[in-house]
This record gives C-alpha cells, sequence and structure tokens, in this order.
C-alpha cells in the first residue's frame, strides 16, 4: 500500500524514536565489508579426522587472500566449506549476500576440462547451466577468452591445449559468472615455474579488470607473496592460524615488485611462520 504524501510528512514530523535513533539505523543499513565469515568453525570427518576446530575467518570484499600451511592442515577443506561442497560440523558460515553462495567460481589443480567440448563450450558451461543461451552468451564467452589469451583457440579441444592453456581455460570458466567469490585450491601447483609465474601475472591482470574476491591455496611462497594482499598460515593445530601477514593492495605486482626488497620480506616472514606452523624453529 503506498503512502499518501500527508502521512509520509505525518510520520516524519512525528518523532516516534528518540534523539539519535538514525546513525542506529544507518550502521544497521551500512553495506557488509565481508562476502563471507566462519565463526568457530568445525569439521570432523566420519572417520573421527578434526582438520578444522573453532576457525574463524573473514573474506574481506576485493581481497586476495592466501591460506598457507603444512600439508594435511585443512587448507582444502576450509575452501570446501566456504563452497558448501562439505558442511560444518560446528559453528556457523554467514554470507553477507546469501545468493552469493550460489555463485562462486572454483577452480582447482586439475583444469577439469569436459574433453569432448570445445574451449568455447568449456567456458559457456556454467551460463548455460544458468539458462543462458549460446547464442546470447556468444560476446561474454568470447571476451572471457580474450582475457586469457585464448580467443584464437575457441574450436579447440582441450587435448590440444599445453596445461598452462588448459588452466587459462579454467580460470575463465571460473570467471565467467562474475562470481562474488573465486576458491582457488592450488591451480597451478601442476605447471612449471615460467608458466606459473605467466599464470600469476595473468591473474593478477584479471583481477584488477573484473575485481572480484580470491581465495588461494598454495604450498609457494613465493606465489603468496605475489598474488595475496593478505597471507594466513595455518597450523596442524586444526587449521589454527600462526599468523597473518598483510601486502598493501596498492602494490604493483609485476617482476619489479618480484626482486623488490619488500617482496623479499614479505616471503621471510611467510616462511618464518611456515616453519612455526610446522613446529620448527626458526
Ligand atoms: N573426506 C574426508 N574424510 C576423511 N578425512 C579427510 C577428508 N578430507 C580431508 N580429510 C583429512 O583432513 C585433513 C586435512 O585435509 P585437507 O585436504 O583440508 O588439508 P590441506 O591442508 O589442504 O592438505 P594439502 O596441502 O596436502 O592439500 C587431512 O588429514 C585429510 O586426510
Amino acid at each position: 500500500m503506498s503512502q499518501s504524501p500527508d502521512s509520509v510528512l505525518t510520520s516524519a514530523a512525528t518523532p516516534s524514536r528518540a534523539p539519535y535513533s538514525a546513525p542506529d539505523r544507518f550502521v544497521a543499513d551500512a553495506p557488509r565489508s565481508d562476502v563471507v565469515s566462519l565463526k568457530g568453525v568445525g569439521k570432523t570427518f566420519p572417520n573421527g579426522v578434526t582438520p578444522i576446530a573453532g576457525f574463524d575467518l573473514t573474506i574481506r570484499r576485493g581481497e586476495t587472500l592466501t591460506l598457507l600451511g603444512p600439508s594435511g592442515c585443512g587448507k582444502s577443506t576450509v575452501l570446501r566449506l566456504i563452497s558448501g561442497l562439505t558442511e560444518p560440523t560446528a559453528g556457523a558460515i554467514d554470507w553477507a549476500d546469501p545468493a552469493a553462495r550460489r555463485n562462486i567460481g572454483f577452480v582447482f589443480q586439475d583444469p577439469t576440462l569436459l574433453p569432448w567440448a570445445s574451449v568455447f563450450d568449456n567456458v559457456y558451461l556454467p551460463l548455460r547451466l544458468a539458462g543462458r543461451s549460446r547464442a546470447e552468451s556468444r560476446e561474454t564467452v568470447m571476451t572471457a577468452l580474450a582475457r586469457v589469451g585464448l580467443a584464437d583457440f575457441a574450436r579447440a579441444l582441450p587435448r590440444e591445449l599445453s596445461g598452462g592453456m588448459k588452466m587459462r581455460c579454467a580460470i575463465a570458466r571460473a570467471f565467467i559468472t562474475r562470481p562474488a567469490l573465486v576458491l582457488m585450491d592450488e591451480p597451478f601447483a601442476a605447471l612449471d615455474e615460467v608458466t606459473r609465474c605467466k599464470l600469476n601475472d595473468g591473474l593478477v591482470a584479471l583481477k584488477e579488470e573484473l575485481g572480484a574476491t580470491i581465495v588461494f591455496v598454495t604450498h609457494s611462497i613465493f606465489e603468496s607473496a605475489f598474488l595475496s594482499t593478505r597471507i594466513l598460515v595455518m597450523s596442524r593445530a586444526h587449521g589454527a592460524p600462526v599468523a597473518e601477514i598483510a601486502i598493501d593492495p596498492a602494490t604493483t605486482r609485476d617482476d619489479d615488485y618480484r626482486m623488490s626488497e619488500a617482496f623479499t620480506q614479505i616471503t621471510r616472514r611467510a616462511s618464518t611462520a611456515l616453519r612455526a606452523a610446522m613446529g620448527e624453529t626458526a
């Protein structure tokens, strides 16, 4: 039912709230700066293994957060919990926008491309699943392929691509729906160092262009220092963080940065924290 101008005036003129109530309402309506928050989250698998317990983590909008830690400390479990692929057995996962949890991009170490489908159709797949026709998606898919340098390979099959190209295809697919959050689980671990550096550069450019929020799992200290705006070093003690390293988001991530003193300092801090997480002293 629409209000008459009079009733609007009346309600505005009648002090129905105590003085200074407006700022409270403003705070309550303010957009959240996080995408999702894990609050006291625990995961116990049926075999009794509890990689994660009492885990708190807030993923902030626009950040690239790297989870670094020894093998088995629960990094992939955290990604799976955020994605909804597995359910927490304790605590809560609180989304700022519940619709965002249905639009998450995921990139695994294995590019998981459909072998019988072209590069174009692999990247088109999430749009197809969302009910968009191939014709109306054409421009979006071709733009996504151009962003990752695969525009000339739209008709190629995955078997015709190198490992790095397959991963670029998987990344284009993960970003095609402009997800609120992209989860990346050791995506470049199987690639050689040169290809890995190139893909790191490409991911930085893609993120700059699309402004995505990324949670990235890696074993590489160098990769974490290059990509992240924040590194969380986790321990085997149910994933408990041993260190959090912030990196200025305004840092230009290029070859000069890779050679810089700032980069060296971050890798040194991450390395010390990782040794502590593994129970070694520096
Ligand atoms: N579905 C499952 N059932 C039982 N145990 C599991 C399951 N998934 C993971 N685990 C166990 O939980 C622990 C954490 O696994 P997770 O894969 O999250 O660690 P990670 O830090 O990502 O390890 P890595 O760096 O080696 O990939 C491991 O001990 C693993 O064996």
